[in-house]
Parts: structure tokens; sequence; C-alpha cells
């Protein structure tokens, strides 16, 4: 997408929440996560690239020990509804017999994170956990709820907070959801 091009979709965005209140967010997830895992050294593991601003800022804010990894998977590419998933970075670390902290950007439809907590239990993790900043609001019943979820959005495509629009905006510090048709 050309640069002007991401200059007019966000000027006819709608703010959904903004950079204070995001970061609001992610503090509460923090302190959540925190009274949960603070004595399970859990292996956190962000779901690149959507998780990157998310992860980034949650990580600093909790104080235990934990180690970190990420996980690579594709299902939406530059299309704003979901399509075939495929793996593109598998994790590295060890999960086996591991507490894992899954950190994602958005839970939409639900496919990617149900999947990606399915192959950390083939791969022999103890206990998997979710966490994803925005969960959107949908009649359809997803096949995975998150255990921590920053906060609730439309049923609009959003985009901001390292979520993209064609590959562009992960940048912001605010969520905004595309305009309407
Ligand atoms: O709940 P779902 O409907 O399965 O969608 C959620 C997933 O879609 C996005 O990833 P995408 O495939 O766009 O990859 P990206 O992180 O590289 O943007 C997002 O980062 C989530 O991982
Ligand atoms: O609404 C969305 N925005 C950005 N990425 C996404 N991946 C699934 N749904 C979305």
């Amino acid at each position: 997408m050309t640069p002007e091009a991401a200059r007019k979709i966000l000027a006819e965005a709608e703010l959904i929440c903004s950079a204070e209140n995001s970061a609001l967010a992610v503090r509460r997830v923090a302190s959540e996560i925190t009274a949960r895992l603070t004595n399970a050294n859990p292996l956190v593991l962000a779901v690149m690239g959507g998780a990157v601003v998310f992860a980034g800022q949650l990580l600093s804010l909790l104080p235990f020990p934990l180690d970190f990894d990420y996980l690579q998977v594709s299902r939406y590419r530059d299309n704003t509804t979901g399509g075939q998933l495929s793996w593109v970075v598998e994790p590295s670390s060890t999960v086996a017999g591991r507490c894992v902290l899954v950190v994602d950007d958005i839970l939409d439809e639900g496919i990617t994170l149900a999947e990606i907590c399915h192959r950390l239990f083939a791969l022999g993790a103890a206990e998997v956990l979710t966490a994803v900043f925005a969960d959107k609001q949908s009649d359809c019943s997803k096949p995975i709820a998150a255990d921590f979820v920053g906060i609730t959005v439309p049923d609009r495509y959003v985009f901001g907070f390292g979520m993209d629009i064609k590959g562009a905006w992960r940048n912001l510090p605010a969520v905004y959801a595309l305009k309407r048709e």
C-alpha cells in the first residue's frame, strides 16, 4: 500500500480505543497475568507479527521470571477476511512440560488461536493460556475463548496497536475501525 493510501484509510477511520485506554488495558491484563502466573515460570510465545506491540508492552510489566519466544502463523495476509492458516515459524523453544502463555493481537473468528493451542498441546505443553489485546464481538460462536483480554472491539475490521490493514498501521498506539463500506 502506498503511504498516501495508508493516510487516507486512517483519515477516514473511526477511533475505537485511544492510546491512553489501550495502555491502561495492557496494565490491567499485566496484573491479571501476574496474579495467575507469578510462580509458573511460563514460556511466553508472541504470535508475530500482530503481537509485536502488545507483547512488547506487556512483557515489561510482568515482574516475574519467564522465557520468551515467538511463533508465526498467517491466515489473513493482505485480506480483511481469513483464509487458510499456514505456519510460518514454529516455536523453537522446548514447549514440552511448560506452562505456555500465547500472546496475540486479536481474537477474531478464533481459528488462529485454537490451531496454535492445538499445536502446543501436541508438542507436549503442560498448560496453555492465551492473552489477546482485542477480542472481536461476534454473533458466531468461537472455537476458543481467551484467558486474558485487553479490550472488546466491534465486529468490524480494526487496525493499530499491532493490527494491520493490508500491511499498514501496525505502529499506531490506538485502535481504529475501517470506514464502513
Ligand atoms: O481469530 P482469527 O480469525 O483466526 O484471526 C486472528 C489472527 O489474524 C491475524 O493474523 P494474520 O493471519 O493477519 O497474520 P499477521 O499477524 O501477520 O497479521 C491476527 O494477528 C491473529 O493472529
Ligand atoms: O479486524 C482485524 N484487524 C486486523 N487483523 C485481523 N486479523 C483478524 N481480524 C483482524
